[in-house]
C-alpha cells in the first residue's frame, strides 16, 4: 500500500539536477526532515531513499512525542559540484519546498550542512539549522551524538548492569560528525573507529577497514554512517551485544529486528536513538527553548530507552503485553 501523501521529483530549471521531497506524514504536525545530498547510481535509488527516510522521520517524531510528521528530501548529485552549482541546485530545491506550503520543513542531513540551510533560506522560510549567526542553532550533530549517548548509557545498564562504559569495546562504524562526537564522549572505552574515507584514520583511536567493521568481536556496535547495513548475513557475523547508533534505517528490513533478538544482541532502533538532533532543534527553534533545556529534552532519549528496555524484560518474562519496540 502506498503510505506516503506526496512525492514530488523535480529537475531544477537553474540546476539541471534532480531534487525531490518524499512526504511521509502529516497528521501529527507539518513534516521535518533533512535535506540530503548525494550521488546515487539511479534515480530510482533516490527515490527509495526518500520514501524510506520519509518514513523514518515520522515514527522518529512519533517516538520522541514531537508534534510533527516526517518527510525527507534529497538532491542527486549527478555531476562534480562546483561552488556555483550547489547554490543553482539549492535554490532549486528551495522552489520545491515551496510547493509544499509549509507542509515540509527542511534542515541539514547527510552531504548538507547549516551554510546549505542558508542558502535555501534565501528563497524559501521552511528551513531549520541556519548557522548561529544568522540565528539558527546550526549543526544538529551534538545534539544527535547526545542523544546516542543517552541511549547507549539506558542500554549499557540495560545490557551490562551498568552505565558505565571504561573498559568495553566499542566499535562505530562511520567516522563523520556525529561518529567523532561519540567515539570522543567515550573517554575510558576502548573504541575502534572505521570509515571508508581513509583520510578520516587518526592514531587517536583504533581503526578497522570497513568491510570488517560489523565482524569485530566487541561489546557494542555503533552504526554511524549510512542505512542498510544490518541486514540477514551481517546479523550472523555480528559479535556484539548491543548495538546503538544514529544511522537511520540500519536494517535491510523490519524481520532483521527478529533476527537480533533471536541472537540475543539488544538493538535500540535508529528512530530512537537518533533523534536527538530534531528534538534540540525544534525545541530552541519552535518551542524558543534555551539551550540547557534542549538538551535536557535529547538526554529524554536515555529514559525512553530504559523505559522501552524495561517493558520488553518484563513481557519476556510474561509480565506485560506490551513489548515496547526494542529488539532483544
Ligand atoms: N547529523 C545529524 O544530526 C544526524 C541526525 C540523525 C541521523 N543522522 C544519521 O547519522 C549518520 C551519520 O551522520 P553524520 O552527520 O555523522 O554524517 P557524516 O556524513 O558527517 O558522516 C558519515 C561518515 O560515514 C562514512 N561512511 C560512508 N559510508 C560508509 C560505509 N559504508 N562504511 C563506513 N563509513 C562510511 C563517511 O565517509 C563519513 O565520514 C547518517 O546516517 C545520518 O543520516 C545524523
Amino acid at each position: 500500500m502506498w503510505e506516503h501523501e506526496r512525492l514530488v521529483v523535480r529537475t531544477g530549471p537553474r540546476s539541471g539536477m534532480t531534487t525531490m521531497v518524499a512526504l511521509h506524514s502529516t497528521e501529527a504536525g507539518p513534516a521535518v526532515g533533512g535535506c540530503r545530498m548525494k550521488a546515487y547510481e539511479r534515480i530510482t535509488d533516490a527515490v527509495t531513499d526518500v520514501l524510506r527516510l520519509s518514513k523514518a522521520m515520522t515514527l522518529k517524531c512519533a517516538a520522541a512525542g514531537i508534534p510533527h510528521g516526517g518527510a525527507k528530501s534529497v538532491i542527486v548529485v549527478d555531476r562534480p559540484l562546483t561552488p556555483g552549482l550547489r547554490r543553482q541546485v539549492l535554490l532549486d530545491h528551495a522552489d520545491l519546498i515551496n510547493e509544499f506550503g509549509g507542509a515540509y520543513r527542511a534542515g541539514p542531513d547527510v552531504g548538507t550542512g547549516p551554510d546549505d540551510m542558508l542558502v535555501l533560506s534565501e528563497l524559501t522560510p521552511y528551513v531549520h539549522c541556519l548557522p548561529e549567526e544568522h540565528g539558527g542553532t546550526g549543526s544538529s550533530s551534538g545534539p544527535t551524538a547526545r542523544g546516542v549517548l543517552a541511549a547507549l548509557k539506558a542500554a549499557s545498564r540495560h545490557v551490562f548492569g551498568t552505565d558505565d562504559l571504561t573498559g568495553r569495546k566499542v566499535v562505530i562504524s562511520g567516522f563523520g560528525s556525529v561518529g567523532e562526537l561519540i567515539a570522543r564522549a567515550l573517554r575510558g572505552a576502548e573504541v575502534i573507529v572505521s570509515d571508508v574515507d581513509e583520510s578520516r584514520r587518526t592514531d587517536e583511536f583504533g581503526w578497522v577497514h570497513p568491510d570488517q567493521a560489523y565482524r569485530v568481536k566487541a561489546d557494542v556496535l555503533v552504526p554511524a554512517a549510512v542505512g542498510g547495513v544490518l541486514s540477514p548475513q551481517v546479523v550472523e557475523q555480528l559479535d556484539v551485544r548491543l548495538v546503538v547508533g544514529p544511522a537511520n534505517n540500519q536494517l535491510t528490513d523490519d524481520s532483521v529486528a527478529g533476527l537480533l533478538e533471536a541472537r540475543g544482541i539488544v538493538w535500540v532502533p535508529d528512530h530512537v536513538a537518533s533523534a536527538g538532533g530534531v528534538i534540540y532543534t525544534l525545541a530552541r527553534e519552535d518551542d524558543g527553548a534555551d539551550h540547557e533545556t534542549a538538551l535536557r529534552r535529547v538526554d529524554g532519549i536515555g529514559v525512553m530507552v530504559g523505559k522501552l528496555l524495561r517493558g520488553r524484560q518484563r513481557e519476556d518474562s510474561g509480565m506485560t503485553a506490551n513489548p515496547g519496540s526494542m529488539g532483544a
